[in-house]
């Protein structure tokens, strides 16, 4: 340090650079490192905290629970998992590899200074990561190895994060008052479905389809990219009730293990609402619309028709009139062209990496606008429990891959009209410890009713249709006498 001040003061500019130069390199020759400090808060904002500081924590806590001696532990926030980390003040080193560079990350704690007051967190909450590498890799460690550290980082937030379903309603219009506060437009709460694709119930080819197609969209950021196309994808999933709709989309986001946003389109007030729920949606999210033949305009001009015609009707009577004066207005007005923007205008491609779901029991009243291929690019039906789905709940419920009575479980399915959720319910045990073969043969007992049921049916129906053919019949006989009749009476006529 002497030596420093002397050079600085008593020699010339001329001279203390090259010195300057040459102890710099002799220093990098017996020290060849570099060191980097990612501080927890933002250099130039004492109250934000930093993502950076905050993803490479995340990294480093697979690293630290390995190799640190001393570690510090905390529950993540939304989760029960305990999270091991570096403990700050340790002055432990560990290592990591990346592309064959050995680097070393340790944490520290800046010391608080007695003179200094500070607004912003106390120094002795200011924390830092370092790290240390040899110097002949900076372009590497700069370039790539940052890069998969603060990338990985955020992966790891994803995948621990507890995920949120959100819903929308007209209640959240007050927003607590006061008109300064942003009105909140999702509820939330914590989503744990338990459905998986291994526990839902379909055709297994199909559902490998699926899974492929969605794992492929997940990871085809860069792809998306390279055609110029917004990062989403849409499915329409159709069927009878109680086929597995909603159950798929639960298993949709275990699998990607993104956040649903269950949208209400009748809570929604106009087209601008809807786009404001849209940007309010984070990424890595599945936006639903179930039902949405009984939402909306979707359905074409023909129920739009009907509906001007009632109205129509209604306003002619002043008692009707005034009933419908109050219940208008909470009608939504969103419009067919509103949520067609929503699946695919530009607003549609902010934030990237979504889903959009539609579910509905009569795909045929859709509007086809609405379902044609790039809005919904997979139509997705689900349909009554065929063998195999069986095969899966009977997995699920009791536990079975083979019985007896699957025979003529397969038999009878193959003639009847089932779904899912009632197979499922009939598999249920109903008491605690109901053996196998009982929950089985409840099961056959139901379908055969079902098929009785069915056959009597389609009795009633064939008799039906006789009973309108003779009625038809009947009627064309008396068409014709009487036809015959009018012309004997021209006849007569003309011959008068
Ligand atoms: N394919 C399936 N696989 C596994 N379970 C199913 C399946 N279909 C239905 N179930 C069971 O039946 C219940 C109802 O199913 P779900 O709500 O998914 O049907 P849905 O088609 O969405 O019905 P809706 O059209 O009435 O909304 C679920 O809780 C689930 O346990």
């Amino acid at each position: 340090m002497l030596a420093y001040t002397m050079l600085q003061n008593f020699f010339p500019h001329e001279i203390t650079t090259p010195i300057k130069h040459y102890s710099k390199k002799l220093l990098n020759f017996f020290y060849p490192y570099i060191t980097i400090t990612f501080p927890e808060y933002e250099a130039d904002d004492d109250f934000q905290r930093s993502s950076s500081y905050a993803s490479i924590k995340r990294y480093l806590n697979t690293l630290s629970s390995a190799q640190a001696k001393h570690l510090q532990a905390s529950v993540a926030p939304d989760t029960d998992a305990v999270v091991l980390a570096m403990a700050s003040n340790s002055s432990e080193e560990v290592a990591d590899v990346f592309e064959n560079i050995k680097l070393w990350w340790s944490s520290g704690e800046t010391q608080p200074s007695s003179q200094t007051i500070t607004f912003g967190p106390q120094e002795a909450d200011k924390r830092f990561f370092s790290l240390t590498f040899h110097i002949r890799h900076r372009a590497a460690v700069c370039d790539r190895y940052l890069k998969h550290v603060l990338e990985q980082g955020k992966e790891i937030a994803v995948r621990e994060r507890k995920r949120k379903l959100f819903t929308n309603s007209r209640e959240n219009e007050g927003g607590g008052g006061s008109h300064f506060l942003r009105r909140r437009l999702w509820s939330e709460v914590v989503f744990d479905h338990p459905a998986t694709f291994q526990t839902l119930a379909m055709d297994p080819e199909k559902k490998k389809g699926i899974i492929d197609d969605l794992t492929n969209f997940s990871e085809s950021k860069d792809y998306y990219k390279s055609v110029g196309k917004a990062w989403k994808r849409g499915y329409l999933l159709y069927g009878p009730p109680g086929t597995g709709k909603s159950t798929m989309i639960a298993a949709m986001a275990n699998l990607l293990q993104y956040d649903v946003y269950d949208l209400e389109l009748t809570a929604v007030k106009d087209n601008t609402e809807l786009r404001r729920l849209l940007i309010d949606t984070s990424s890595k999210s599945i936006i639903v619309i179930e039902d949405i033949d009984c939402s909306l305009v979707v359905t074409g001009q023909r129920e739009k028709k009907e509906k001007d015609e009632k109205k129509e009707e209604e306003e002619k009577d002043p008692m009707k009139k005034m009933m419908m004066m109050g219940k208008e207005k909470k009608e939504s007005e969103v419009t067919l062209s509103g949520l067609l923007n929503f699946i695919d205008g530009l607003w549609s491609a902010c934030g990237g990496e979504r889903i959009i779901v539609f579910t509905t029991n009569y795909v045929e009243k859709l509007d086809p606008a609405l379902i044609r291929r790039g809005r919904m690019d997979q139509h997705i039906e689900l349909s009554y429990c065929g063998y195999e789905a069986f095969r899966v709940l009977a997995k699920n419920y009791l536990d079975l891959e083979e019985h007896d009575l699957f025979g003529r479980i397969r038999e009878l399915l193959g003639e009847t009209k089932m779904t899912p959720a009632d197979v499922a319910e009939n598999l249920m045990p109903k008491v605690k410890g109901e053996d196998k073969e009982g929950c089985l043969m409840r099961l056959v007992e139901a379908l055969v009713k079902v098929e009785e049921e069915e056959k009597l049916m389609a009795q009633k129906l064939a008799e039906e249709e006789e009973e309108e053919e003779k009625k038809k019949k009947e009627n064309g006989v008396a068409e014709n006498e009487q036809a015959s009749s009018s012309r004997d009476g021209v006849v007569i006529l003309n011959g008068a």
